[in-house]
């Protein structure tokens, strides 16, 4: 991990830069820069703040940055200055749950599904009973079907899929991240994982960064819509989604959503456009 992230909690002037958070905000990042070994110039003094207990989708050009911001807000990947605090803490000091576009790379093979999704617990301080409850209540919000003592292999993409997201939120983690996590699967898989994820994420109230390259999905999902520019990137735009929950594929054919995905698309575009 970089100076960066092993940062302290804000202490001194970084405190002073922070008091001005809007209420609620959860994750800040400020003065991030990251610029890779070849020399390209991705982030250069990135300032952003992500709400608490919100879905934030990211939305921008091929290869403007979005799985890397992630990864350094998650502390999956270094950055080279600047600081990302969860309410002054670390990403290490943050319960973090991530799921992964390429599902059949992130499970252990060698697990049956109860146990992969159960292997987080084994890093949280919690009783034998408590663990069992946690699993047991996931599965009962995710109303799950499958056979879980089977192994991954045994499983389908999308059933894979379901398995990783639950690995994910079993530790009921204080952020989610989520990279492309429907692209590989498909549209009838990929409306019911949709829809159970979103009905969890507004129990749960989990801060929540998904990138997705659909935007009807990503505002389908979204509280807001995090709109980036091409590298060196830079936020292009916000767009709130305030459309109640819990929501479907329905709620694409609405003024609001079409408004919505209306802007982002007008923004994306012209950000598209510039050479
Ligand atoms: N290790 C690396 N060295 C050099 N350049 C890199 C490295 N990793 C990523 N990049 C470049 O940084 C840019 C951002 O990559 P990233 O995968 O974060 O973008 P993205 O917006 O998620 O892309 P996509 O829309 O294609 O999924 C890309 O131009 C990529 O080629």
């Amino acid at each position: 991990m970089s100076a960066g992230g092993d940062a302290p909690a804000a202490s001194g002037d970084l405190a002073d830069r922070l008091r001005w958070f809007a209420p609620g905000t959860h994750i800040t990042i400020r003065g991030l820069n990251k610029t890779f070994a070849d020399g390209t110039v991705l982030y250069r003094d990135f300032d952003l703040d992500l709400p608490r207990g919100k879905v934030v989708s990211i939305f921008g050009p091929n290869g403007c940055g979005k799985s890397t911001l992630i990864n350094m807000i998650s502390g999956i990947l270094d950055y080279d200055s600047g600081q990302i605090l969860f309410d002054g803490k670390t990403a290490r000091e943050t319960k973090i749950g991530y799921v992964f576009q390429n599902y059949r790379e992130a499970g252990f093979p060698w697990l049956r599904a109860i146990d992969n999704i159960r292997y987080p617990l084994k890093f949280l301080k919690l009783s034998q009973a408590e663990k069992d409850a946690r699993v047991e209540k996931l599965l009962a919000s995710f109303n799950v079907s499958i056979d879980l003592n089977r192994y991954p292999y045994e499983l389908s993409g999308g059933q894979q899929q379901l398995v990783s997201i639950m690995r994910a939120l079993v530790i009921e983690p204080e952020v989610l991240f989520l990279d492309e996590p429907f692209s590989a699967l498909d549209y009838e898989m990929t409306l019911f994982l949709r829809d159970k994820l979103q009905s969890v994420l507004t129990e749960m109230q989990i801060t929540t960064l998904l990138v997705s390259h659909d935007l009807d999905e990503a505002v389908e999902l979204a509280d807001e819509v995090l709109l980036l520019t091409r590298k060196p990137t830079s936020v292009a735009a916000r767009i709130p989604f305030t459309a109640p929950r819990p929501r479907n594929a329905e709620i694409t054919v609405t003024p609001e959503f079409i408004d919505v995905k209306a802007r982002s698309l007008e923004i994306f575009q012209r950000e598209v456009r510039k050479t």
